[in-house]
């Protein structure tokens, strides 16, 4: 029995997946401090919704997926209910399997997972850690949840606040240079929706080519610059505005609120 508490926006696409990937709805439970939003997920997906006490007693697998902030308050919740052989999976930012085995049972193994938005189109990037009871079985446990909605990763935690810097919030990224390129469209005079269709599909065309075409890319990037044309007119105007150095300092700063969180 697998439960997740914390069905939020991530909580949701996670439990969606495990649907998709099979599993039954009887197979899982859900908590969430909503009733509301319980209802609702009750009625969307046909799934048991719980107490965190519940579901902490009842499943073996137990996935966190409420906000960093409500991660003490939770954990002081269920800790005296986690049996000893169960499993704890977080997908919180920052908090680290420390934490969370500090407010648990002694010897509970914790994986730690940053997934991604794109779960909910079984094209996600999850990065896993094991805390210090995990073994293989639970790192793989972890990656049979996570293995029918995406790529899956396996990085030390050290690595696990730039991950959620650089894959977790990733799609973010993208999104906030598709609204900028529609905006530029319709500097240029374009109808907003022909605008949003030609940057989709060039960030779809780019993507596809990223992941199947074997190339870097800059090689990539270099196809699309011909000499003397419009390309390289735009990429002056990028490395004269800092753009490079945004993006690297934009990540840092991420992976830095990351480390934040982990101290309340
Ligand atoms: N969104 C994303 O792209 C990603 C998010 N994550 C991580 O996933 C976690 C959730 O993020 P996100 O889904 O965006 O946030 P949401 O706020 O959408 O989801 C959190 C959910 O948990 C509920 N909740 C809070 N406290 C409790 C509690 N004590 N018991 C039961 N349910 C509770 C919240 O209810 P209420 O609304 O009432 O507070 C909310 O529904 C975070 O830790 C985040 O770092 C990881 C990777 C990517
Ligand atoms: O913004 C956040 O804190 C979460 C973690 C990674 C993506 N969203």
């Amino acid at each position: 029995m697998i439960a997740i508490l914390g069905a939020g926006k991530m909580g949701e696409a996670l439990l969606s997946g495990v649907l998709r990937a099979g599993r039954r709805p009887s197979d899982l439970l859900v908590a969430e401090r909503s009733e509301e939003r319980g209802a609702l997920l009750r009625e969307r997906y046909g799934v048991e919704v719980v107490s965190n006490r519940e579901a902490a007693a009842k499943a073996d697998t137990l996935v966190l997926a409420v906000k960093p902030q409500d991660m003490g308050t939770l954990l002081d919740e269920i800790g005296p209910h986690v049996p000893s052989g169960g499993l704890v999976i977080s997908v919180a930012a920052g908090i680290t399997t420390a934490f969370i085995e500090d407010r648990l049972p002694e010897g509970v193994p914790v994986v730690r997972v940053m997934p991604n938005t794109p779960v909910l189109v079984d094209e996600a990037m999850s990065v896993v850690s094991a805390g210090s009871h995990a073994d293989e079985t639970h790192l793989r446990k972890a990656e049979e949840l996570l293995t029918p909605v995406g790529k899956v990763l396996r990085l030390p935690e050290s690595l696990q606040d730039g991950a959620t810097a650089l894959s977790g919030s990733g799609p973010a990224y993208f999104y906030y240079l598709v609204e900028a390129m529609v905006d530029a469209g319709i500097l240029l005079g374009m109808p907003r929706a022909a605008a949003l269709e030609m940057v989709v599909q060039s960030a779809v065309g780019a993507a596809v080519m990223l992941r199947d075409s074997g190339e870097h890319p800059v090689t990539l990037r270099e196809n699309v610059t011909s000499p003397g044309g419009t390309t390289i007119a735009a990429i002056r105007e990028l490395e004269r505005h800092g753009v490079r150095a945004a993006i690297l300092e934009a990540i840092e700063a991420a992976r830095n609120r990351g480390r934040e969180l982990a101290s309340g």
